[in-house]
């Protein structure tokens, strides 16, 4: 892996100034009576690094789909980069967000989700070069110059002209986080991205998404039951349940010293 070799031009988050990136402020997620988020309040810096951990079930993965815009909030508002996500201001007044409002607010945020979701019928380069060429209007060469720089921070330039069928699932893992990082997002949603492989195979993604972490300063947002992982890479670990904050801080004092019952239940199930 050359990550070093290759962050002064990949930082893929240059800003990064330890400025309020991401704000949630009284979100409320229901499906049907039930209510997933309960007037939920948390922020993320920028160039941090926060896990999300607590039980199935307790609204971590619904947090990205809403930061994604794949779902909508029923009350409440989120802010990335200081700007509303889900709503607009039209003279003075806030309203729900237009699709053209959206989308330049969404360029900033890439996401790798548990099932790879690449295109079957477009080879490894396209794969990434596609949205910097179609939504930021790269040229196809600055696209391909830079996919390949990520092609080798995530190590596969040997599969460069493979297709996903021919790449095993760890490899096709690794397109997936190249092709969210070839966005430049100011930050990277990763929602259980090792859940769907096979065991032998989740340490090499691991490794690359911890070389990620240490070498560039964009802002990460994971979700994962890998406790060692999150460990290594975070610098502050939220705990959920019942679709609220119900404990924060650091991995240290989360992983040894938990404050709350249900985060030392929780701990004591999965480490
Ligand atoms: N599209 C949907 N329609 C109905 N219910 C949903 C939908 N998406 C999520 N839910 C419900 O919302 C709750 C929270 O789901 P979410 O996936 O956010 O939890 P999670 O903390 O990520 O869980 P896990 O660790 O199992 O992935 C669950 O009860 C789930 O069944």
């Amino acid at each position: 892996m050359s990550a070093e070799n290759s962050t002064s031009k990949e930082t893929p988050n240059p800003a990064a100034d330890g400025s309020e990136l991401i704000r949630f402020d009284g979100v409320m997620k229901r499906f049907g009576s039930n209510v997933v988020l309960d007037h939920l309040d948390f922020t993320v810096s920028s160039g941090k690094h926060v896990t999300l951990i607590g039980p199935s079930g307790s609204g971590k993965t619904t947090i990205l789909r809403l930061l994604m815009t794949l779902l909508k909030p029923d009350e409440g508002t989120i802010k990335v980069g200081g700007e509303y996500l889900t709503h607009e201001e039209r003279n003075g007044k806030l309203v729900p967000a237009g699709e053209t409002h959206i989308r330049e607010v969404r360029k900033n945020i890439g996401m790798v989700f548990q099932q790879f979701n690449l295109f079957p019928n477009m080879g490894v380069l396209r794969n990434i070069t596609e949205a910097p060429v179609h939504v930021l209007g790269l040229s196809k060469d600055e696209a391909e110059e830079r996919a390949r720089e990520l092609v080798e921070l995530v190590g596969l330039t040997e599969h460069l002209d493979k297709y996903p069928s021919q790449l095993s699932g760890g490899q096709q893992q690794r397109v997936a986080i190249a092709r969210a990082l070839a966005m430049r997002p100011q930050v990277l949603l990763l929602d259980e991205v090792t859940s769907a492989l096979d065991p032998e195979l989740v340490a090499g993604v691991l490794d690359v998404l911890r070389d990620i972490a240490h070498t560039t300063d964009i802002t990460m947002l994971v979700v994962t039951h890998e406790m060692n992982f999150a460990r290594d890479i975070s610098d502050d670990v939220l705990m959920f349940d019942a679709g609220r904050v119900i404990e924060s801080g650091s991995p240290e004092k989360m992983f040894s010293d938990p404050e709350h019952e249900r985060t030392r239940e929780f701990l004591s199930a999965v480490l």
